[in-house]
């Protein structure tokens, strides 16, 4: 096994600019972010939504330059240099059109290189437990991620960037799968750095684990389990996730009572004039006004609906006879939000 570090991150500050932004409207995403991780480790990243892990995993995949510091995989900075054994799987992958096409497992496995890795393969098909005759567009979501695991692991990656992405598997397959990732890292010195908010069976997986909040880590990657002398030492990591998160947000409660930032989460007391008049715009066209004197006049207030769905693009509605003549089901979508309601005719 190489004693170079896999990763080694220095001084990284990382902030995301919405396109055509100004810079003010940057988000800070990572401060001053310095760590490194030793080949052969299996770090888990724990941390709030929006800690910044998936910008993290992003940044070591070489899919953003950085503004500011170091980071090196394998000795060479990965922007410039990318290793050509790492792999990054993400969730937005299964969102991909392209990938819910009317494609055959088999034939999509080969057409990304599978029939130069057959005994990988064929291992990953039995551990994953994927039908080649399979359709992409017809498979349900968790069996679309088994494939994209199965694609993405069998070349032989040194580094494996993991996010979220057993969020949908089966608790066997899950099993199968960490099982597999831990024999690779044993076996052949690969890396793995995986951010999840699922805990249960990861006892046995880490190497190290690491606590990241608002951008920054409050511990850097340590070896797992945890020194007997350390605070934390015997809990799970679900108890320790939740014990940091909570940690994490009366942090925050208590910085915004004391006025270091801003309180943007939960209720606003002090309505805004923004919000005003967007609550007597909601009102104007909220769906609940609508009465609906008789089945006779359905089209017509169907057509109502649909001619509002024009001005504003928020609104969509369906109208669904049921078995009663008394009664008709309406459900409207206001953004992406549903409501049923039956209606009486009278
Ligand atoms: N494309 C973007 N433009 C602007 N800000 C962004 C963008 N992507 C992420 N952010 C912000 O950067 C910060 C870190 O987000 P990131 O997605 O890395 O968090 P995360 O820890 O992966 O969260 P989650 O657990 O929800 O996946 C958050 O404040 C988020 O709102």
């Amino acid at each position: 096994m190489s004693s170079e570090p896999a990763v080694e991150i220095s001084s990284l500050t990382f902030s995301h600019s919405p396109p055509g932004g100004r810079p003010n409207d940057a988000v800070v995403a990572l401060r001053d972010v310095n760590f490194t991780l030793p080949t052969g480790s299996r770090t888990l990243l724990i941390g709030g939504n929006g800690a910044g892990k998936s910008t993290l995993l992003y940044i070591l995949a070489g899919k953003r330059m950085i503004q500011q510091g170091i980071v090196n995989v394998f000795g060479k900075d990965v922007f410039k240099d990318f290793p050509p054994n790492l792999v990054y799987l993400g969730t937005e992958w299964a969102m991909n059109a392209g990938v819910r096409r009317d494609i055959v497992v088999s034939d999509f496995l080969n057409s990304v290189g599978g029939y130069r890795h057959k005994e990988r393969r064929d291992h990953l098909l039995d551990i994953l437990d994927i039908d080649l005759d399979w359709h992409m567009h017809a498979i349900s979501d968790g069996e679309r991620r088994r494939v994209q695991l199965c694609m993405g692991l069998m070349g032989e990656w040194d580094l494996l960037l993991l996010d979220e992405v057993t969020v949908d598997l089966d608790v066997l397959v899950r099993d199968g799968l960490l099982n597999f990732l831990k024999d690779e890292t044993v076996n052949r010195g690969a890396t793995v750095v995986y951010a999840t908010h699922i805990f249960d069976g990861l006892n046995d997986f880490p190497t190290h684990i690491a606590h990241m909040r608002d951008g920054s880590f409050v511990l850097n990657p340590t070896p797992w389990p945890l020194n007997p002398s350390s605070d934390n030492a015997g809990s799970t990591l679900h108890a320790i996730a939740l014990q940091w998160l909570s940690s994490d947000r009366a942090l925050r409660i208590q910085e915004e009572k004391e006025g270091k930032r801003a309180k943007t989460r939960g209720p606003r007391t002090n309505a805004a004039p923004d919000d005003v008049n967007r609550e007597s715009f909601y009102k104007k066209y909220d769906y609940k006004i609508v009465r609906i004197p008789s089945l006779s006049h359905v089209s017509h207030w169907e057509h109502y609906i649909l001619s509002s769905s024009s001005s504003y693009p928020f609104l969509s509605t369906s109208i669904q006879p049921l078995p009663s003549t008394t009664h008709i089901g309406v459900s409207i979508w206001i953004n992406s939000r549903c409501f049923r309601r039956v209606f009486n005719c009278y």
